[in-house]
């Protein structure tokens, strides 16, 4: 199959869990489930009809036992109480609005794959099942109220207050599935049996690289900057952008320069946050071309210029004031191939704060690095941008340099990715049953290249 340029294959399926969220053998009010819970799957299993049967069995008894059963009195519980559980040794609860049930019998039964209750375990399910609607048909709620322990004091419905003093307070809320690798700046990957559930990433979902707090930014009075040779510049609206210029889409894949670190650092140590292998996701984008912004601002498309760069700055910045920013060659700047945008969309939505709202770069084929959120400003220049993360930071050297012994300045930054592949599931050491196995994972052509073998 050929791939479109920066493009990943994704293949859906689930993994087995991984227990990545430690749950603690909490003393908790025991309100396990009465003993009929539970004897149609054991039994199920028994006598090797498997789980279609019992889950078939359970939504049959769960219709009677909404007709006979009356609602006993349930007690209360925190959300941290809830959070204890969740492992099966620990008893698997999760929270659907302000009631609160023990799923355990079902882990194994879900028709989703016991992988994917997990991850919500000791927490909500609204953030989960937002993603994935199947949930939405009245079998389901139906099917979970049998499992009902107890219900959240009132209290605890509402999310605690932020931090006002904390620069990163004003941060989104994140989904809760995202595996944190640092909270602030928040860096996060999707686990991945989510992320080959399908081939266009959920918004969601997407792996977030954050350098700096998440700016605010107003969409009404929001300007992009875009300075052109000889001091011509344009300062466009979203609007403007939106209006002035043909809405082109592209689905292309993202990826961190520091994807599977973690699997490096087992071979030697290396700096920087431990990404595992979802430092990679894929969207639909949405917005205008680079390259018809920059001849807008008066940028000649001549050969001229061929050594050139467009600099980019965000609106993120740090304490001083100095914002992210990255460049590309302008050469892939003005290149129709390329398909450089200045995306205002994402899978069809505007773009998440995370994720740059209202407009960031996209450069398919290139590390995500270069593709700079909250763009403030473009220019173009005979030298790459002066930023930190362009001069001293995104560069590769060969494995006998050392932090001791290393010259940033000495390397080029790092622009095209090459090609890359990982396996989603079965995840290291896991024990899987013997025979058939199902092996799911995704592959990426890096920096447009063609996939000539597998
Ligand atoms: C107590 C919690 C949950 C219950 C009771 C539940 C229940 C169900 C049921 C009944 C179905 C089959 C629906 C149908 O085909 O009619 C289903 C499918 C599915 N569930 Fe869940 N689910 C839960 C949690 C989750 C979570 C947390 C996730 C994701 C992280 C998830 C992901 C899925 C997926 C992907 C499918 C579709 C499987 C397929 O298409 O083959 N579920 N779930």
């Amino acid at each position: 199959m050929r791939l479109p340029r920066g493009c990943s294959r994704l293949a859906a399926g689930s993994a087995a869990p991984e227990g990545h969220r430690e749950g603690n053998p909490g003393e908790h009010r025991e309100a396990t489930p009465g003993g009929h819970r539970g004897a149609a799957p054991v039994l199920a299993a028994l006598l090797g009809l498997g789980v279609v049967v019992a889950y078939g069995e359970r939504r049959r008894r769960t219709a009677q036992a909404a007709q006979a059963a009356p609602t006993p009195p349930f007690p209360r519980y925190t959300r941290a109480e809830v959070a204890q559980h969740r492992t099966p040794a620990d008893r698997v609860w999760v929270t659907y609005g302000t009631d609160v049930f023990d799923v355990t019998e079902f882990v194994e039964l879900h028709p989703g794959g016991p992988d994917k209750i997990l991850l919500a375990a000791g927490g909500a399910l609204e953030p989960f099942w937002a993603l994935y609607a199947v949930h939405s048909e009245p079998h389901v709620l139906e099917l979970l109220r049998e499992y009902k322990v107890g219900e959240l004091s009132p209290e605890e419905a509402a999310p605690p207050p932020g931090d006002s003093a904390d620069p990163f307070a004003g941060d989104p809320p994140r989904h809760p599935a995202l595996r944190v690798n640092s909270a602030k700046p928040f860096n996060a990957e999707p686990p991945p049996e989510l992320l080959t559930q399908s081939f266009l990433t959920p918004n969601e979902l997407f792996f977030t690289r954050n350098h700096l707090p998440v700016p605010a930014v107003d969409a009404a009075s929001y300007r992009l900057r875009v300075e052109g040779p000889g001091g011509r510049a344009l300062s466009l609206s979203l609007a403007e952008l939106r209006r002035r210029f043909p809405k082109h889409e592209v689905t292309a894949t993202l990826q961190c320069a520091g994807n599977r670190r973690s699997e490096m650092s087992r071979v030697r140590p290396v700096k920087g946050l431990a990404w595992d292998i979802g430092a990679i996701s894929t969207a639909r984008w949405g917005g205008a071309r680079l390259r018809d912004v920059l001849l807008a601002a008066g940028v000649r498309d001549s050969t001229e210029n061929g050594e050139w760069h467009v600099c980019f700055e965000g609106l993120d910045a740090d304490a001083s004031g100095t914002p992210y920013g990255a460049s590309i060659p302008l050469k892939r700047a003005l290149s129709a191939d390329a398909e450089v945008l200045l995306a205002y969309e994402m899978n069809g939505r505007e773009l998440p704060r995370d994720h740059g709202f209202p407009v960031r770069v996209v450069v398919p084929g290139v590390v995500g690095a270069r593709s700079v959120k909250w763009l403030r400003s473009v220019a173009v220049s005979p030298e790459e941008s002066p930023s930190h993360w362009q001069q001293n930071d995104y560069k590769g050297f060969c494995p006998s340099v050392d932090w001791d012994s290393v010259d940033f300045g000495a390397a080029p930054a790092i622009q095209e990715l090459p090609v890359q592949s990982a396996i989603t599931e079965p995840r290291p050491g896991a024990a899987v049953p013997a025979g058939e196995l199902t092996v799911k994972g995704y592959a990426w052509s890096g920096g447009g290249r063609e996939v000539v073998r597998v």
